[in-house]
């Protein structure tokens, strides 16, 4: 099917700004599900795809580029599944949690919940359990600053029900509430990847952000970022993104010639 918004492919503007010394340092920030990992029935099944590992480990190691990936997951989950080089920026749950990769683990900011919180989040999470239950494929999973109520494996009628219950909870007892593909995430803390990237931007001074995702969450990264700035919606949906390609795999190959093209000006 066509895509009912047309966008160019970002490999132009990629490889221009390769070309171009005076732009760097570049942040290259990726979402994982969806972006860099194809979507799974199951969120433990995902995986960077693998011609993905070396093109990560590849830029990590270049010059002038530093990589961050920017995800809704929790921490301890992004770090687990991703398996990205030392060095790389982690931004889980949304921006609620901020991680570096050393050689020996995450170097990571612990979240801390007030009591108040905590007390939200039990309650959140004993909901959505019963917003869960007797409706089959329909479960719950549990962060460490949200409750997600996942419905990809129900049956249409079931999980359009299940979200829309989960939205009208979230709008009665959560401070956020996010929309996203078969998911609905319950939050008790305010968090936004649009602000976590402009605070990883503003510490590493990068002229330029690649930003890449593929879920409406991610739109709060693309609105964030500025005309200099390389955004890229995966996949198709409404977007403010300035450039689109259409699969994980499509990042993987956009990623992959920016590599090559930043490889003879690194020196
Ligand atoms: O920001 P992201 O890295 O895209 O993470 C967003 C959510 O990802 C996970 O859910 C999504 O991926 C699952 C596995 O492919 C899929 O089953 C689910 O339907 C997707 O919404 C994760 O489970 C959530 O906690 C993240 O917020």
């Amino acid at each position: 099917m066509p895509d009912a918004f047309p966008l160019p492919d970002p490999a132009e503007a990629l490889a221009a700004l390769a070309a171009d010394r005076s732009r760097r340092p570049v942040l290259v920030a990726l979402d994982f599900d969806g972006t860099l990992a194809p979507l799974q029935d199951d969120p433990a099944a995902s995986r960077v795809l693998p011609a993905g590992v070396g093109v990560l480990a590849d830029l990590a190691a270049t010059d002038g580029v530093s990589l961050a990936l920017v995800s809704g997951r929790a921490m301890a989950d992004l770090h687990l599944l991703a398996e990205v080089p030392v060095g790389t920026l982690l931004v889980g749950s949304h921006g609620a949690e901020r991680a570096r990769v050393t050689p020996h683990g995450l170097d990571r900011d612990v979240v801390r919940l007030t009591d108040d919180q905590a007390d939200q989040l039990a309650t959140l999470g004993a909901e959505a359990a019963a917003v869960a239950r007797g409706r089959e494929g329909v479960w719950v999973e549990t962060k460490p600053t949200a409750v997600v109520v996942h419905t990809r494996l129900a049956d249409a009628d079931v999980a359009r029900s299940a979200e829309q219950e989960s939205l009208a909870l979230g709008e009665r007892l959560g401070t956020g509430v996010m929309h996203g593909k078969a998911v609905v995430e319950l939050t008790v803390l305010h968090a936004s990847k649009g602000e976590a990237l402009i605070a990883l931007r503003d510490e590493i001074g990068a002229p330029v952000v690649v930003y890449a995702g593929d879920d409406v969450t991610d739109e709060r990264a693309f609105e964030a970022l500025g005309e200099q700035d390389i955004t890229v919606k995966v996949g198709p949906g409404d977007t403010v993104a300035r450039y689109r390609v259409q699969s994980p795999e499509d990042v993987v190959a956009a990623l992959a010639q920016f590599r090559d093209a930043l490889a003879p000006s690194a020196g």
